[in-house]
């Protein structure tokens, strides 16, 4: 779980219904994630904007959400588009082999009601 103290008190997942796919929310809800933490909640809208983020923010804050769930988002919309293609839509780049195990273990959790929709290499 993320530091109390890093959670955005104010705001809610559920409160992202409008811009968020209610496969991504029902998984995160299942992760027990009901609240965006601080980095969380600035960055998914913006990604989902299109805009370029330099985030900068401490370990454990959540960082791994907050360009994992946009980076989905996307994806479901581009498919879900008349002119969806069968391509990459996504490169996600680590520094460590750890790391991108871990991220590739929290994309499939995110992935979970998606089936085979997104696939993760
Ligand atoms: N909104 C949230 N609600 C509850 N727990 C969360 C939330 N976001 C992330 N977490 C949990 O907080 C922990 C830290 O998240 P994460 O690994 O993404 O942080 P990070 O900022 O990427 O850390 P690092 O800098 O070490 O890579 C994880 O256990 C994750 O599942």
């Amino acid at each position: 779980m993320a530091d109390p103290r890093l959670v955005d008190s104010k705001a809610t997942f559920a409160s992202f219904s409008n811009i968020l796919d209610t496969r991504i929310l029902r998984a995160l809800a299942d992760m027990g994630f009901a609240r965006p933490t601080l980095v969380q909640a600035k960055a998914i809208p913006l990604a989902l904007e299109s805009r370029d983020i330099l985030a900068r923010a401490r370990t454990g804050s959540g960082k791994t959400a907050a360009y994992c769930v946009p980076v989905v988002q996307k994806i479901l919309s581009a498919k879900s588009s008349a002119d969806a293609t069968q391509a990459t839509r996504a490169l996600i780049l680590v520094p460590t082999r750890e790391l991108s195990e871990q991220v590739s273990a929290y994309l499939k959790g995110l992935l979970v009601y998606c089936e085979e929709g997104v696939v993760i290499f």
